[in-house]
């Protein structure tokens, strides 16, 4: 089984305001041999639409992340933001349209080299992972793309990286507890080191504060913000119901619903009341505080 992680070099950046280090990663992305084009997008689709049993979960739907965009995906329920993860995910293809990943197309590429350059945290990820797996386990077995470590073989470096990452986001001293044991918060951290293992080149956040209490909460989106800021961290998209999800370093929005684009743009332009009013269905007023946002019915 070929081992995934890329080799990459760790930089450690220590910011006054936070007690805990967060690693970035240099690496040149773009250079000979390399298959990510200069002139390509990390995600580039064009009229993509994904039909299921006669339903249209994604209509028509052309999107552009660049590689330094952190985006938000913000919908109503049923709104279509995990089919259009999955697709961005390389686990489905379009129905029609062009979905170009890495610079590449959907369809004209082997996705088992396409997966392991892109991280992804979600809820059924989550779910596959054995509640019995060491902590340290569930982030370096990333590295050869399995749930569940079995019989691979890890170097140092493999090791001192899911280490650092571990420590990274605040669960260092979590590494040899199992995965069963940790409350919701410390796992969607430990999700969010694993889905860093392999350095990609674009990081999907499927609703990473689900299910956590207000401090929870509060402390995940200080991480996710710090990485959104990080000009080394990856490009990414985070998927939430909630505007106070929204970490500071978010730089564009796409607002869903109903499988299509009601807004779409930088963030400050696009994160409207009217634009939410449209998403939601609901009349609303938006506040902004501190970078970052809240929402209310009125
Ligand atoms: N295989 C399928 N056949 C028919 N409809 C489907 C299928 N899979 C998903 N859907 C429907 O597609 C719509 C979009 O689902 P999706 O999970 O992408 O929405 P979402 O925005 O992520 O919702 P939520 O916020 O509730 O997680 C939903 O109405 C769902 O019921």
């Amino acid at each position: 089984m070929p081992k995934l992680v890329k080799r990459a070099v760790m930089v450690v950046i220590v910011a006054s305001r936070r007690p805990a280090p967060v690693p970035v990663w240099r690496e040149e992305r773009v250079g000979p041999g390399d298959r990510f084009s200069p002139m390509a997008a990390v995600v580039d689709l064009a009229d993509v639409s994904i039909v299921r049993g006669g339903a249209t979960l994604i209509d028509n739907l052309s999107w552009r992340v660049e590689e330094a965009d952190r985006w938000v995906v913000i919908g109503p329920n049923g709104a279509g933001k995990t089919t259009l993860l999955q697709i961005v995910a390389a686990q489905i293809h379009p129905s029609s349209g062009v979905a170009g990943l890495l610079g590449e197309v959907l369809g004209t590429v082997d996705v088992f080299e396409l997966r392991p350059r892109i991280g992804i945290t979600s809820a059924a990820l989550a779910e596959r992972i054995p509640r019995s797996e060491r902590v340290h386990d569930v982030v370096v077995s990333a590295s050869y793309a399995v749930i569940g470590r079995w019989r691979e073989s890890y170097d140092e470096l493999d090791h001192a990286r899911a280490d650092e990452l571990l420590a990274s986001l605040g669960i260092g001293n979590l590494a040899d507890r199992t995965f069963g044991t940790l409350s919701e918060g410390e796992r969607k951290r430990v999700q969010i080191a694993r889905a860093l293992m392999t350095d990609p080149e674009l990081l999907l956040l499927d609703e990473p504060a689900a299910g956590l209490d207000l401090s929870g909460r509060e402390t995940l989106v200080r991480t996710l913000g710090d990485l959104a800021r990080d000009p080394y961290a990856p490009a990414s998209v985070l998927v939430t119901h909630h505007v106070e999800e929204i970490p500071v370093g978010i730089t564009h929005a796409l607002l869903l619903r109903d499988g299509k684009v009601v807004a779409e743009g930088p963030l400050e332009e696009t994160l409207t009341a009217e634009n939410l009013e449209a998403t939601f269905d609901l009349r609303l007023a938006l506040t902004r505080n501190g970078g970052r946002w809240a929402a209310r019915a009125v």
